[in-house]
């Protein structure tokens, strides 16, 4: 029997799925993936095959009251239909989170889960959400192995330097510092870089990781030696819904003179902010650009995302000492022709020369001429979870046979 592995990446309202063949000697194979939506609301669940092919759909009515806990027991009764030849052996999920505790994957137990409880409050958009099914599982399949994987720690190898705040020392030592995020995707950027560039992958560059989340990371020959994030999830480059880097002189004005509770306040950083908040129409690079030309507002929060990326560039430029290279991805990185277009000519100091057509053909090299190279890169945090969970899983056992 082929041993699978389930990955998840639970949202407030949305369970991602993935589930990995684990062949012997390779990399784990997508078998199936899906996501549930619409959680707690009118929710909908679709799986498809490998290559995208569309295998069953679900839907319930909002009275049904989908939740958390019911879909995960509906894609493992699923799996369990549909999984001839395999047996469920783990599953992975990305944990927002890993604090200073934290600088790789972890096979979940009690006290695990205990210290990651302590980490909601740094991450409050999604750390509890990540949680639910781990605690969910622990409960309802108190047998299966569960790893945890952190966006926090491929950062944890920066220079001590990069992670610090110029803050009293009782600060740092209770763990105020610069973490870093989306490391699950800058590892896998990191690792597959040098199939699309070998020489790039021993040199200096910035991944630009541009989601719904936003953030950049520098690499040196592949690993992470400073990123725009911070503390939080908000901090750096404005996202889909989050400010990123504000002024904390705005965070007291908030609650001085506009009287804001901090819940209020923090509601305003987290979901009100960003390009939603400067727009007042979406958080949607895709909504922006079909209303740019005729509303201005929607015009100034493309404008305000992209001078903020090649600003943060130039930082982590400085840090690395120079740049040979950068890299684009997440689903605005991925998808968006003009955001790369506008970056890469905010950037022409760097030397960069854009080759339109590989750009609008979303070819993975799209810069000519002799300077530093600019690629498109899609991201694939799954298969690190996979890859993660396999190998401390593999670990684990291994301890416990000798
Ligand atoms: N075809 C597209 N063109 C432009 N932007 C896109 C496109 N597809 C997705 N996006 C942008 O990517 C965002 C989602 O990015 P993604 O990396 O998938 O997010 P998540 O953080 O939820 O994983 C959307 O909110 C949208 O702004
Ligand atoms: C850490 C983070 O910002 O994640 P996401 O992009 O999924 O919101
Ligand atoms: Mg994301």
């Amino acid at each position: 029997m082929m041993p699978v592995l389930i990955v998840l990446n639970a949202g407030s309202s949305s369970l991602k799925f993935q589930v990995y063949d684990t062949p012997d000697g390779a990399d784990p194979r997508v078998a199936f993936k899906g996501l549930f939506e619409g959680l707690g609301g009118s929710a909908r669940f679709v799986v498809k095959d490998a290559s995208g092919q569309l295998l069953d759909e679900m839907t319930w009515s909002s009275g049904d009251r989908l939740g958390h806990e019911e879909a995960l027991m509906h894609l493992i009764a699923w799996l369990r239909q549909h999984q001839e030849g395999r047996r469920l052996a783990a599953i992975g999920h990305r944990v927002v989170h890993g604090g200073e505790t934290f600088s790789g994957p972890v096979v979940v137990d009690e006290a695990v889960v205990e210290i990651l409880e302590t980490l909601v409050p740094l991450a409050p958009l999604h750390q509890p959400h990540n949680l639910e099914p781990i605690r969910i599982v622990r409960r309802r399949l108190p047998g299966l192995p569960q790893v945890a994987c952190f966006d926090t720690a491929f950062h944890q190898a920066q220079p001590e330097i990069a992670r610090m705040f110029a803050l009293p020392r009782e600060m740092r030592e209770r763990g105020v510092r610069r973490y870093g995020f989306h490391g699950l995707s800058y590892d896998y950027i990191s690792s597959v870089l040098k199939d699309y560039d070998p020489s790039l992958a021993e040199g200096r560059v910035v991944v630009a990781h541009l989601g719904n989340g936003a953030s950049l990371c520098a690499l040196h020959k592949g690993a992470s030696i400073a990123t725009t994030m911070g503390f939080s999830a908000l901090d750096g480059l404005p996202m889909g819904t989050r400010c990123g880097a504000v002024d904390p002189g705005v965070v007291f004005y908030m609650l001085r003179e506009m009287n804001l509770s901090p819940d209020e306040a923090e509601r305003m950083l987290y979901t009100k902010s960003g390009l939603l908040g400067v727009s007042g129409l979406s958080n949607d690079m895709r909504v922006l650009r079909a209303n740019a030309e005729t509303n201005p507002d929607a015009k100034r929060a493309i404008d305000l995302f992209v001078y903020r990326i090649t600003r943060e560039v130039g930082s982590l430029v400085a840090a690395l000492g120079g740049l040979d290279g950068l890299v684009f991805t997440g689903g605005i990185g991925e998808n968006d022709v003009a955001t790369r277009s506008e970056v890469l000519a905010g950037l022409a100091w760097a030397g960069f020369v854009l080759d339109e057509a590989a750009n609008r053909s979303g070819r993975p090299r799209i810069s000519g001429g002799s300077g530093p190279a600019a690629w498109i890169i899609p991201t694939n945090e799954e298969l690190v979870i996979a890859r993660q969970t396999r190998s401390v899983l593999g670990t684990a056992q291994a301890k416990l046979a000798s």
